[in-house]
């Protein structure tokens, strides 16, 4: 099942469970406004290059739209779509007053010179610029992109491993136990992923393995990760890494631990791998890394699911300081935003366990219905007027 699949069918069961009256529920079916352009720029050796960017803009009830812009050579139109409808419950989720949109362009960064990104940043931009805007649709980082492509608030680029680790520290206190005590796992080691491992890190939690697109690495006894992140910044690899034993990627899912942390792309833990896997908790710090078939299987085995739609809700929630900030020309210092972001993911942990306990679901049907729920209100409230 595709990723837009996936989740119109999460959608459906929580309009299902809160009752939804059905014409609500196709309204927030079908995206507000889909974009395809193309984007041709020349490269550094003069030779033209064609490729497709896309921009979602899911629902506005709440809100501007805000989402991420994705460079990956395997964006899709419908994966983006289901990345927009997340982006919506997300926000919701999270209680900041926005809407759900996302974006991508299908290319490998990687094989872009800084200079051929930015003309493709810029080209992207001035293709969709009548369509968004501070009080529309406003872009951000996602994968393969960062500040550099698209800015930010001091503290944004550490919000969404932060976020995670937040998130995780109040899963964990409902289950009696501490980053400290554990082991963990991280697939990805971007942006998410490294700040993730980091401040768990300090915290006393033992990282064991770690996985990025070049290879996996693994130590029992818990990696130095400020020296791993050292090493990955001189030499661009894990592997070679002198305190840990090379690993296959593959296995970085199903590897020994209390919590495993998915920091990369959608889709990775499916009917495949996810009887395997040994780890109690996942948190999705990606969005979308489990798909219906593996959430199924991973919740009879009992494993515990921190939903995307929460976990990593760090990154826009910190979005949204900035746009405060910049609407209000007064900058918070990082302490502030780091405490305000502790805040907003403990108040929305309570408020989703809230609704797993109304409505006797798991927390990824919790999350959902809670963000559902509250785009589904304001809808009713503003009425259907453009
Ligand atoms: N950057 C942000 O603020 C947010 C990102 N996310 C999600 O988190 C995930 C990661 O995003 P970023 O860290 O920003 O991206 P990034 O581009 O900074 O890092 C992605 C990481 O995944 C690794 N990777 C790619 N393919 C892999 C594979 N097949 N196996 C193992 N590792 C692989 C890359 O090597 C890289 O280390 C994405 O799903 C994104 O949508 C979610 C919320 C906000
Ligand atoms: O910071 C933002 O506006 C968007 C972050 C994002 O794309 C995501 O949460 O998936």
């Amino acid at each position: 099942m595709n990723a837009l699949a996936a989740t119109n069918r999460n959608f459906r069961q929580a309009a299902r469970i809160l009752g939804l009256d059905s014409k609500i529920e196709k309204s927030l079916l079908i995206p507000f406004r889909e974009i395809k352009v193309e984007c041709t720029i020349p490269k550094d050796d003069g030779t033209l290059v064609s490729y497709v960017g896309f921009r979602v803009q899911h629902d506005n009830a709440r809100g501007p739209m805000k989402g991420g812009i994705r460079y990956h050579p395997e964006v899709d139109p419908d994966e983006v779509n289901a990345l927009a409808q997340l982006m919506t419950w997300k926000t919701a989720v999270a209680d900041i007053p926005y809407g759900g949109a996302k974006g991508g362009i299908g290319c490998n960064p990687k094989d872009l010179s800084v200079s051929e990104l930015e003309r493709l940043t810029r080209v992207f931009t001035q293709k969709i610029h009548d369509l968004i805007g501070v009080n529309t649709d406003v872009p951000a980082p996602d994968m393969g992109t960062n500040a550099q492509d698209l800015g930010g608030s001091l503290g944004r680029e550490a919000a969404t491993g932060r976020g995670v680790v937040y998130a995780t520290e109040a899963l964990l206190a409902e289950y009696g136990k501490h980053v400290k005590d554990l082991t963990f796992a991280i697939q990805g080691f971007g942006n998410v992923g490294a700040w993730a491992g980091k401040l768990i890190h300090e915290r006393g939690g033992k990282v064991v393995a770690v996985s990025d697109i070049t290879g996996a690495v693994k130590n029992p006894n818990g990696l130095d990760i400020p020296a791993l992140l050292s090493h990955k910044e001189k030499t661009g690899k894990l592997i070679d890494f002198a305190g840990a034993d090379v690993m296959n990627s593959d296995e970085l899912l199903t590897h020994e631990c209390d919590v495993l942390i998915p920091c990369a792309l959608g889709g990775v833990l499916n009917r495949e791998n996810a009887d395997n896997v040994k780890a109690k908790f996942i948190i999705e710090a990606a969005n979308h890394p489990t798909d219906p078939d593996a959430d199924e299987i991973l919740s009879k085995k009992g494993v515990v699911i921190l939903p995307d739609i929460y976990a990593n809700a760090g990154g826009v929630t910190v979005s949204y300081f900035e746009w405060v900030q910049n609407i209000q020309g007064f900058m918070w210092d990082e302490e502030k935003v780091n405490r305000e972001l502790k805040k907003y993911m403990t108040r929305a942990f309570h408020n989703l366990k809230g609704m797993c306990h109304s409505h006797n679901c798991n927390l990824r049907m919790g999350a959902f219905t809670l963000g559902v729920n509250r785009v589904a209100r304001a809808t009713q409230l503003r009425g259907w007027e453009a």
